[in-house]
This record gives C-alpha cells, sequence and structure tokens, in this order.
C-alpha cells in the first residue's frame, strides 16, 4: 500500500544550546558513503519540506534536548559497543542550524566522526567543523549555495520513467514536485555520486526502480546503493 506523507512542513528555528529530537538509536549505516559502518543516529525533528513518497516518521515523540542530553543518550544507546560514527538525520538537520554548534562539540569536545544527512535547500553554517561529512540527497529545484560548497557526496532517489537521458538524475525523487527537475551536483563535482532505488512498498515497482537504477548508473557511472538496513530489518 502506498503511504503518502502528511506531516507538516516546518520552518527554520534558532534555539541556542537545544535541538527539537525525533529519535537517538544505534544501527547500522544503511546508505552513502559509511554504508555498512555501525553508527548512532540522532534523527531531528521536523522537515521544511514534505515529500509525498517520504518513508520516515520525523515528527512523533519530539523532545527539546541540550547537547549535553543528546551526548548522553548516545552514550547510553552505544553501550558497550565500539562505535564511534554519529549520523545526524532529519527531517532535515540544517532547518536548525543550532545542529553545527552540536555537530563540532560531538567531533571536537568527545572525539567521534560525524556524518549529516540533508536535503540540501538550508544553508549550511559556516561554523561547521570541516571534518563533518555532508551527504545531501536533494528533493527540490533548488540547493543552497553553502550546499554547493560543501557537499561531500550526493544521493539520488530514483523512480523508473522519471530520469534525465542526458546525465542520468532522476527529474524528481519521492514524488516532491520540482520545475523544471532536481537540483544537480555543481558542475565539477569531484565526489561520490549515490543513485538508490525508490522504495515504493510494491515489489514490481521497486524491481523496476532497481533495473532504472543499474541502467544509469553503469551508463553514467554512478554508484548504486540499496537502503542496507531494509534488507538486514534495523532501524
Ligand atoms: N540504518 C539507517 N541508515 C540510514 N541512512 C540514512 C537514513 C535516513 O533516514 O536518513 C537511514 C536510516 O533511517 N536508517
Ligand atoms: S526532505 Fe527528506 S525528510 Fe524531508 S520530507 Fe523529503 S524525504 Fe522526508
Ligand atoms: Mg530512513
Amino acid at each position: 500500500m502506498k503511504i503518502i506523507n502528511t506531516q507538516e512542513p516546518e520552518k527554520l528555528v534558532r534555539e541556542r544550546g537545544i535541538l527539537d529530537v525525533h529519535s537517538i538509536f544505534h544501527t547500522i549505516q544503511g546508505e552513502g558513503p559509511f554504508c555498512g559502518q555501525p553508527a548512532v543516529f540522532v534523527r531531528l525533528a521536523g522537515c521544511n519540506l514534505q515529500c509525498p513518497g517520504c518513508d520516515t516518521n520525523y515528527t512523533s515523540n519530539r523532545k527539546k534536548m541540550s547537547h549535553c542530553d543528546i551526548w548522553q543518550e548516545i552514550v547510553r544507546v552505544t553501550g558497550e559497543a565500539k562505535t564511534n560514527l554519529v549520523v545526524i538525520t532529519g527531517g532535515e538537520p540544517f532547518r536548525q542550524p543550532e545542529v553545527a554548534n552540536f555537530i563540532n562539540y560531538l567531533i571536537d569536545m568527545k572525539g567521534y566522526r560525524v556524518q549529516v544527512e540533508t536535503n540540501g535547500t538550508m544553508p549550511i553554517p559556516r561554523e561547521l567543523n570541516y571534518n563533518c561529512v555532508v551527504v545531501c540527497s536533494p528533493k527540490a529545484a533548488k540547493i543552497h549555495p553553502s550546499v554547493s560548497a560543501r557537499a561531500d557526496a550526493f544521493k539520488y532517489v530514483m523512480k523508473s520513467g522519471n530520469v534525465n537521458e542526458e546525465d542520468g538524475l532522476p527529474l524528481q525523487a519521492l514524488d516532491h514536485r520540482a520545475t523544471p527537475f532536481i537540483a544537480r551536483p555543481p558542475v565539477h563535482f569531484k565526489g561520490k555520486i549515490y543513485l538508490q532505488p525508490m522504495d515504493e512498498q510494491d515489489d514490481d515497482a521497486n524491481k523496476a526502480n532497481a533495473q532504472a537504477v543499474v541502467k544509469y548508473a553503469m551508463k553514467h557511472n554512478y554508484i548504486v546503493q540499496l537502503q542496507i538496513h531494509k534488507y538486514l530489518g534495523v532501524e
């Protein structure tokens, strides 16, 4: 059955020292440059977009937490494990620019490696530590110039039949409207570009999406990515 995202879009919020958090959990990073690596995920609440095909609940049970509260919860869910990677996702993490201070605290004060997932529409605060790995998955026609300048990798969610033949990248992602099509990496982008089949929760549609990903990855030299957490049955 097809699920349509009904979570309301939310605006940028600044709150010094506090983040609005949806959940914190220990799992395996299922996507992108750290795919397969154990990680603690911090899912921030709320998103400025409302992609119809979004597979994520980012609004329920939200809680305002200080940097120290979040770090304590990271330590608690990690337990005895050796995990040293924190992934910040959402929702849209940069909807809360305070996230940059939190990421810097994790890297500089606590010694974590940090990766952040973003839709690319919100500015990346200048103070963000350069060691933070930024993965951008565009859903809108424009991404913020600070994201073009700073993104380490791009990730595109592909639905079959919805592809630009010229560059092999999707016209839309997760059925979000984008005119004429979703943002591209900067012209001379040197980082990795991932293609991921859209999960439509339908075997036939998913098979067609996987075939499209293989076809365009092979033609344009992109990296195929599956959401391995869904195959592993982890969060
Ligand atoms: N295991 C796991 N890996 C992920 N990589 C990106 C995710 C996301 O929802 O942003 C995600 C997620 O939700 N779970
Ligand atoms: S930008 Fe990401 S989190 Fe926000 S609605 Fe779209 S897919 Fe969901
Ligand atoms: Mg997810």
